[in-house]
C-alpha cells in the first residue's frame, strides 16, 4: 500500500506543539511577533500571507502585515525592512517572494536583520547552513524533513534526488540532506534544466524531491518502484473539464503513486509544512532574542 503522507496533519500537529512554546514566551512577555511584507498583487501570494496569517493567529504568534505597491520605489522597501529591522516588538520578517522586476530581491535579503530572517535566505545564514551549523532552516526543506520523519523514512544512506536548485528549496534541501545530522545523510544527486536525461537520475533514487516549477514533470515511469516521492510544485493549470483552475504538482500523482512507497499530494503535502517551520523559526527566533528558552518540537 502507498503511503499519502497528510502534511495538513503533520502541520496541524506541529502547530498545536508550538502553541506551548509561544505561551511560554508569552508568559514571560515575550509574545513572538511575525511581520510580513507584500509587495505585489499576484493573487497566489496574497493567498500565502494571509494563510500565514491566519496561521499565526492560531498558534498565538502576533503577525504585522506590511502591504507596498507593486510599483513603489525600492526605497519604500528597504525603508520597511529597517523600520522592522529595528522595531525591538518585531521578531521576525519574510518579505514575500517574487518582489517586482525594479526591486533587487537580493539587496533586500541582505538588508534584512540575520537574526529575524526566518526565511534563512540572508548569506550568513545561508552560509551557516552550507557550514553545517544552520541557525534557520528554510522552512520547505525543512518540512520535507520533517515530513519524511513522520513517515519513518530514515534518509541516512538512502539515494536522493533533488529536481530544481533554487535558493527557496532545491539548493537548501541539498544541503540539509547531505548534513551529518538527522534527515541527512542521504547522497544526494541535484537536477535542474540542463540535467541529461532526468529520468535517468530519479529512476536511482530512493527519495525523489520535485521542485521544478513544471506540472507533472516526474511521472511513475521516472520512479523506481518503492521511492519516496515529495511532491514540491504548486502549479495553478486549467482544469481538465475546461471549468476553471485547479492546483497540480510538479508529479503526476497518479501514475507515481502506483510505483511510490509513499507519496505527497497537492495541496496537502509539502505546503502546510512549510507555513508551520514558518511558525517555528519564528518560536526559535524570539527565544534566541530574548534569551527565554523553548523546548522547541
Ligand atoms: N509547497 C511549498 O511550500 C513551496 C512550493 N513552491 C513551488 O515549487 C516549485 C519550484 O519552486 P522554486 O524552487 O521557487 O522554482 P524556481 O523556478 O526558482 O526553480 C525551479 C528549478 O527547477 C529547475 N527546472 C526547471 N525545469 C526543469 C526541468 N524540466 N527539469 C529539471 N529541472 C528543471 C530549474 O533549473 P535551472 O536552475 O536550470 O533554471 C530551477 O533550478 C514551484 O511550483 C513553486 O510554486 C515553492 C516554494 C515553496
Ligand atoms: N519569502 C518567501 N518565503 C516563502 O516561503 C515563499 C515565498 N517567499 N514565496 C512563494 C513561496 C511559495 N510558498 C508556499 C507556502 C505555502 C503553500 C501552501 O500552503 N499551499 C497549500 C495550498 C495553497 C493553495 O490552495 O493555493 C497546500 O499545498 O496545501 C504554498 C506555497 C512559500 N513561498
Amino acid at each position: 500500500m502507498t503511503e499519502i503522507i497528510d502534511g495538513n496533519a503533520v502541520a496541524s500537529t506541529l502547530r498545536e506543539e508550538l502553541t506551548g512554546c509561544v505561551e511560554t514566551l508569552a508568559a514571560a512577555d515575550e509574545r513572538p511577533t511575525l511581520a510580513t511584507v507584500l509587495m505585489s498583487e499576484d493573487p497566489a501570494s496574497e493567498t500565502y500571507v494571509s494563510m500565514k496569517q491566519d496561521d499565526c493567529e492560531e498558534v498565538g504568534i502576533g503577525a504585522r502585515d506590511v502591504t507596498l505597491d507593486a510599483d513603489a520605489p525600492a526605497e519604500d522597501l528597504f525603508e520597511v525592512v529597517d523600520d522592522l529591522n529595528n522595531d525591538d516588538d518585531v521578531n521576525a520578517i519574510l518579505v514575500q517572494s517574487p518582489v517586482p522586476d525594479h526591486v533587487d530581491y537580493r539587496e533586500v535579503l541582505e538588508r534584512i536583520d540575520p537574526m529575524k530572517d526566518v526565511d534563512a535566505f540572508h548569506p550568513e545564514n545561508v552560509g551557516r547552513l552550507v557550514a553545517g551549523y544552520p541557525r534557520y532552516k528554510p522552512c520547505t526543506p525543512h518540512g520535507i524533513q520533517r515530513l519524511l520523519a513522520a513517515a519513518d523514512v530514515d534518509t541516512e544512506g538512502k539515494d536522493a534526488v533533488v529536481v530544481g536548485r533554487s535558493r527557496i528549496v532545491g539548493k537548501p534541501m541539498v544541503n540539509l540532506f547531505i548534513q551529518d545530522a538527522p534527515g541527512g545523510n542521504a547522497t544526494t544527486t541535484v537536477c535542474h534544466s540542463r540535467t541529461d536525461d532526468l529520468a535517468a537520475k530519479t529512476r536511482e533514487a530512493d527519495i525523489v524531491v520535485a521542485a521544478a516549477g513544471v506540472p507533472e514533470l516526474v511521472d511513475g515511469s521516472m520512479l523506481e518502484e518503492g521511492a519516496v516521492v515529495i511532491d514540491v510544485g504548486i502549479n495553478r493549470v486549467e482544469a481538465e473539464d475546461g471549468d476553471g483552475t485547479t492546483l497540480v504538482g510538479d508529479v503526476d500523482f497518479e501514475s507515481a503513486k502506483e510505483k511510490a512507497s509513499a507519496i505527497t499530494p497537492v495541496p496537502g503535502g509539502v505546503g502546510p509544512m512549510t507555513r508551520a517551520m514558518l511558525l517555528y523559526n519564528t518560536v526559535k527566533a524570539t527565544s534566541l532574542q530574548t534569551d527565554t528558552a523553548v523546548e522547541l518540537p
